[in-house]
């Protein structure tokens, strides 16, 4: 069996022309062009490279952006001061604090103080609280981003058993919300390294969300024929960079995000969509 790509590339590429298009109708009818803020505290190479990939994304569809780093020893203070910064800041629509903080920091505290009106990443507890609500709100861009890479590859999601594995914030703890509501309709297991028997819950399952950060977890013979496969996991290694699906999955799998080029690009494209979906509340609130 030759598994299907869901292509995370192509699609990241479709939606940012897509808000390409909707950044340029914004701004025609004399609404403040959005911007995006992000926070990074530290030097670590893989959030440098992320937050470098945002900022070039949003020049590619015309959102501004603003971009404070702090020092790997800045203190809650310092960070919580820019924090205040970017909220009072008209020029910031948006913004988001890259994860993980250093460990010194309280990275809670930090989320909590954020307006929620400008969480791009809807990862605000309002807008968490809000997700589990069911009320509208910007929702966790990896969770929004895999729905999206489902929906325009015509993989059937109503009904359909889904086995994500891995309870991180960012992923396996939203998803199911998202995944679970009437618009979706499909019915979720959540997987996680205590899970008893784990290759029984994905056997199971017609989509599986592999969202732990363990190398190669997912295994063909813990697949369904036929099954959709989402690569979430990302470990760097001295051989580079390694997902949570072993590269044999595709010989079973009917459809696969692989990572690069699944998962990752779609998180990009809709931090972008959250921060244009907030200037239009804006737009429409005058
Ligand atoms: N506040 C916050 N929001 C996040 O959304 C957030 C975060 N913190 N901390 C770290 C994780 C990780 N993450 C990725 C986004 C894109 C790719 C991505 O584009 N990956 C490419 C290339 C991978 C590479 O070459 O490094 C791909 O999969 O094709 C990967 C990882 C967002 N995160």
């Amino acid at each position: 069996m030759n598994a299907t790509l869901l292509d995370g590339k192509a699609t990241a590429a479709d939606i940012r022309r897509e808000l390409t298009e909707r950044v340029a109708k914004l701004t025609a009818i004399g609404g403040r062009p959005p911007g995006l803020g992000t926070v990074l505290v530290g030097d670590d190479p893989g959030s440098h490279a992320y937050v470098g990939g945002k900022h070039r994304d949003c020049a590619q569809v015309g959102i501004a952006s603003i971009r404070r780093d702090l020092p790997a020893d800045a203190t809650q203070q310092q960070v919580e001061d820019v924090i205040d910064e970017l909220n009072a800041d008209p020029a910031c629509t948006g913004y988001i604090v890259q994860l993980p903080l250093p460990r010194h920091l309280d990275a809670n505290a930090v989320l909590e103080r954020m307006d929620p009106a400008k969480d791009a990443d809807g990862l605000h507890p309002v807008n968490l609280g809000r997700l589990t609500l069911g009320v509208d709100a910007p929702l966790p861009c990896t969770p929004r981003g895999i729905v999206e890479l489902l929906r325009r590859h015509g993989v059937p999601l109503a009904g359909a058993r889904v086995c994500v594995v891995g309870r991180g914030i960012t992923v396996g703890r939203p998803i199911g919300l998202l995944l679970t509501r009437r618009s979706e309709n499909a019915t979720v297991t959540l997987c996680h390294t205590g899970t008893k028997g784990l290759a029984w819950h994905t056997r199971e399952a017609d989509i599986v969300i592999a969202a732990a950060g363990s190398p190669g977890l997912i295994t063909k013979d813990m697949l369904r024929t036929g099954a959709a496969v989402l690569d979430v996991g990302i470990t760097r290694t001295d051989q580079g960079l390694v997902g949570d699906i072993h590269p044999d999955a595709a010989q079973v799998a009917g459809w696969i995000a692989p990572m690069p080029g699944g998962v990752g690009p779609m998180t990009r494209a809709m931090l972008l969509a959250n921060v244009v979906e907030a200037a239009e509340r804006n737009a429409t609130a005058v």
